[in-house]
């Protein structure tokens, strides 16, 4: 078995959005990250700790989708470690030398990994000026930098046993009476996750997870769409998670993107750091004061494009958690529905 690339960290993610102007409206004006290039049909920006050249891209297109994860790797040599180990999984592989992809990146190389997903692995990206104490550039939800990806997909054992042969460890968990596993949080950098799983049809973008320094950040967010009659922005939350123990706000971007505003979670860098297991039917897991989870944040999820642009095909779930009822959450009936009984 070819040695897997050490990945460092979650690193960027590449949206298609069918409106650019309306885009930056919410990204940056709204969320508060900065530009770093722009173009007519592009724009790569960054929260304000990030050191380099960007950890959002916005690319105008007919369909809004997500166009393709990224993860930076330790080494150059790492990239063609992906590009080797990707192969040998028979997966579709692409190389993506400098000035061929997104810009500020380096030689990268993009798959389709196991679960459908378009993603990209690169070492080399342009570096970026400082603006950790340009406190007269924040404004908005002040978005610090990218915390991580959460992917909807029908089978969460195998997407843990992809990420797990990466190298990525596993935080937390959400699990039935018998140990189904209904999702799971997975880290490379020492916090509770750089991806996530969410059961449902896949392979679909769930949402881009940012992080902003404090939690009064995350209500202030809430507060300045509502000034402005959006609102509508808003899915879920604010509120504090049972996994994570993060403090969170929801919102829907003007395609439908999902984002999560996110503080406060917690380190995981020691080497016997243990996972922490939820039940499924316990209510607090995925809003710690028991409030109900939205039917929309379970099944509404952007599509993610092949190497080529093409929309991938889906396919659904075995297990249902919006179907277990837990609590005030009230959905569905007492046990998991199993799509395929
Ligand atoms: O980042 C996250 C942390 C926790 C949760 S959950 O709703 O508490 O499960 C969701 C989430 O994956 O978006
Ligand atoms: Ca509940
Ligand atoms: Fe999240």
């Amino acid at each position: 078995m070819s040695t897997p690339p050490d990945v460092v960290r979650s690193a960027y993610a590449q949206l298609v959005v069918t409106d650019l102007a309306k885009a930056r409206w919410f990204w940056c004006d709204m969320l508060g990250f900065h530009v770093q290039y722009e173009d007519e049909e592009m724009l790569c920006l960054r929260g304000t700790d990030e050191l380099t050249h960007h950890s959002l891209v916005l690319r105008q297109g007919g369909t809004a989708a997500l166009d393709h994860l990224a993860y930076r790797v330790r080494t150059p040599e790492d990239v063609d470690r992906a590009e080797e180990y990707f192969t040998a999984l028979g997966r579709p592989v692409r190389r993506v030398p400098r000035g061929q992809g997104t810009p500020g990146v380096g030689d990268a190389v993009r798959v389709v990994d196991p679960l459908g997903f378009p993603v990209e692995f690169f070492h080399d990206i342009d570096r970026a000026e400082r603006l950790i104490q340009r406190y007269d550039l924040r404004r908005g939800a002040e978005i610090a930098r990218l915390d991580h990806f959460n992917i909807c997909t029908p089978d969460i054992p195998a997407a843990y046993a992809h990420y797990q042969a990466l190298g990525f460890g596993c935080s937390e968990t959400i699990e039935g009476d018998e140990h189904e596993l209904y999702a799971a949080w997975m880290y490379r950098k020492q916090t509770v996750h750089d991806v996530a799983f969410t059961g449902g049809a896949g392979p679909r973008l769930h949402h881009v997870g940012v992080a902003t320094h404090e939690s009064h950040h995350v209500l202030r967010t809430a507060d300045i769409f509502g000034s402005l009659r959006k609102e509508h922005h808003i899915e879920r939350g604010p509120g504090r998670h049972g996994v994570s123990n993060a403090f969170y706000l929801y919102l829907r971007d003007p395609d439908g993107h999902r984002v999560e505003i996110y503080t406060s979670d917690y380190y995981t860098g020691d080497p016997d750091h243990e996972t922490y297991r939820w039940n499924v039917h316990d209510d607090r897991r995925r809003d710690f004061w028991g409030n109900a989870v939205i039917e929309s944040w379970y099944k509404e999820a952007a599509p993610v494009l092949d190497l080529d642009g093409r929309p991938q095909p889906v396919t659904e779930a075995v297990l249902d958690e919006s179907a277990v009822q837990v609590g005030a959450d009230g959905l569905g009936i007492v046990d998991p529905v199993r799509q395929d009984d």
